[in-house]
């Protein structure tokens, strides 16, 4: 865990009270596919924090207006009210990264454990804020056979007319669904 000192003020889960308090703190870092509930580990931290005593700061990146602009809301619905900032990587540099948690989702394909998203259309941007509609939780195996027939997609594509290329997509989109 990075020890740091908060420099935007806090908030009291307990009463939403905000104090510029200045201590050193810890960074957690959990990760994994849409729907593994990091957002509900998050929350449920942060509510056992406030239950200790202490306060807390929440950020998230502005970019994510999915549910709520300035709150931090899990896939079922529960929310906190967090600070909304555009550049998170600053924070990564000053604070350090090195307490991890990993928590895995169910594949939607074939109910294993999912360790990815798997973005089912063919977007290539990086960053494509979305949820179910674009992304789903899957398993190694689909994950990879998935990222498979992309490829295959993208390579025939080079090659064929603009009328082949929406073809080979809609298989694409095909196989992915099954
Ligand atoms: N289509 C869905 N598939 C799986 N879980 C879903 C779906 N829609 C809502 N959920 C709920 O989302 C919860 C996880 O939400 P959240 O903590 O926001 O996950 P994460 O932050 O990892 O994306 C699950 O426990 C489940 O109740
Ligand atoms: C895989 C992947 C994801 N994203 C975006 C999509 C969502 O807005 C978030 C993930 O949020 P969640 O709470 O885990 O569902 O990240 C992206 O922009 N690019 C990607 O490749």
């Amino acid at each position: 865990m990075a020890s740091f000192k908060p420099s935007i003020p806090v908030v009291n889960p307990m009463d939403g009270a905000k104090y510029h308090h200045r201590a050193s703190g810890e960074v957690h870092v959990i990760i994994g596919p849409m729907f593994a509930g990091k957002t509900t580990a998050l929350l449920r931290r942060i509510r056992s924090e406030g239950n200790n005593g202490r306060n807390v700061a929440m950020i998230k990146s502005s970019k994510d207006k999915r549910y709520a602009v300035d709150s931090v809301v899990t896939h079922d619905g529960i929310k906190f009210p967090c600070w909304a900032l555009s550049d998170l990587t600053s924070f990564r540099q000053k604070l350090g990264d090195d307490a991890y948690e990993k928590l895995t989702a169910r594949c939607e394909l074939c109910g294993k454990r999912a360790f990815f998203t798997f973005r089912k259309t063919m977007a290539k941007q990086t960053e494509l804020i979305a949820g179910a509609d674009v992304y789903m939780p899957v398993c190694r195996q689909h994950y990879v056979n998935g990222q498979l027939v992309i490829e295959a997609a993208n390579a025939s594509s080079v090659l064929e007319c603009r009328k082949v290329q929406s073809e080979s997509r809609l298989e694409v989109e095909a196989a992915v669904a099954i």
